[in-house]
């Protein structure tokens, strides 16, 4: 039996979160237009006969200085120094700049194995898959290159059979049956925060976070009871996630709820969602300690 951690990382928008839901074939990740939507260390798992790849999804990579930007660096920079494997995402579709540069110059400095896979073939240029091959040559020259498409489940497989060939021997970790060991909170507040910032993504995607003070099992009626807190940083932002009538924090419910109910079968539903202003929580250390675990 094989068993390793494998940190993905890449910078924002390369495709981590969605590759550890095409592995994991289940939400566990929250994928979105904008960049950064990924906070946290997120594991994905995924067993089969060879045994098993527990991921951890890293906050995009991104410079600056700003103290969120730096407590991502500081969780992306961690999970590389306690993994088995790397797997290092590039979206060739965008030219390599600095921030490229500085992941590349941090993974030619680990002595963790590093696999490179240059994501979204469905849509790469032959030109590019080139540019991409060369700057992976360049910079890693010891590291295994695939080329996959996350989006399309297109050269997957590759990734995993690659994965599982420098994994360590070593017992499961979890259960067969496990896809991921987040707390279910913390899943139902990623469901809730994905469905608001792909609705109101040009506006706050940035200043929404989401907070599930209660999730209580009411046996009589078979029915989990959940409340949960979008919050924002002004007041007048209140007003974006509401929509006219309600009509986004509608939708923002019906999004929720279809994908809630998947971790809970069996079971009734009910959903209640407020909407409230945190003051400027994203330079808050307290908040920041609270959703960056
Ligand atoms: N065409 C295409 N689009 C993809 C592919 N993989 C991801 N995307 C899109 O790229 C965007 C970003 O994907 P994510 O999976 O959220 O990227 P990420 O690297 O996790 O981003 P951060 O959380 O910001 O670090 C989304 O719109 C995805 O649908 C792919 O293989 N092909």
């Amino acid at each position: 039996m094989k068993c390793a951690t494998v940190a993905i990382i890449g910078r924002p928008s390369s495709g981590k979160s969605t590759l550890l839901n095409t592995i994991c074939e289940m939400k566990v990740s929250i994928t979105a237009r904008t960049p950064q939507t990924t906070r946290n260390a997120i594991r994905g798992i995924y067993t089969d006969e060879r045994g098993q790849l527990i991921f951890t999804d890293t906050p995009g990579y991104h410079l600056s200085d700003k103290e969120m930007n730096k407590r991502l660096q500081e969780t992306a920079v961690k999970s590389l120094e306690e993994c088995d494997v790397i797997l290092y995402m590039l979206d060739a579709k965008r030219p390599a700049g600095e921030e490229e540069l500085a992941i590349a110059a941090i993974l030619s400095k680990t002595k963790t194995p590093v696999v490179c896979c240059l994501n979204k073939s469905d849509i790469l240029k032959e030109n590019e898959i080139e540019e991409g091959k060369q700057f992976l040559h360049d910079h890693l020259p010891d590291s295994t290159v695939l080329i996959a498409s996350a989006k399309k489940d297109e050269g997957v497989d590759e990734i995993l059979i690659e994965l599982f060939k420098l994994a360590p021997e070593g017992e499961l970790l979890y259960p067969v049956d496990s896809y991921t060991d987040q707390p279910v909170e913390f899943r139902v507040s990623e469901i809730i925060r994905e469905k608001a910032i792909n609705l109101v993504t040009d506006e706050l995607p940035h200043s929404i976070f989401v907070e599930i003070p209660d999730i209580e099992y009411k046996e009589a009626e078979n029915t989990v009871w959940i409340r949960a807190f979008i919050n924002v940083e002004r007041d007048s932002q209140k007003g974006i996630v509401v929509g006219k009538g309600g009509e986004n924090i509608k939708k923002i419910r019906q999004g929720s709820e279809k994908e809630i109910r998947l971790i809970f079968p069996g079971k009734k539903l009910r959903l209640d969602l407020q909407v409230k202003a945190k003051d400027k929580w994203r330079n808050n250390g307290i908040v920041l300690d609270k959703i960056l675990r």
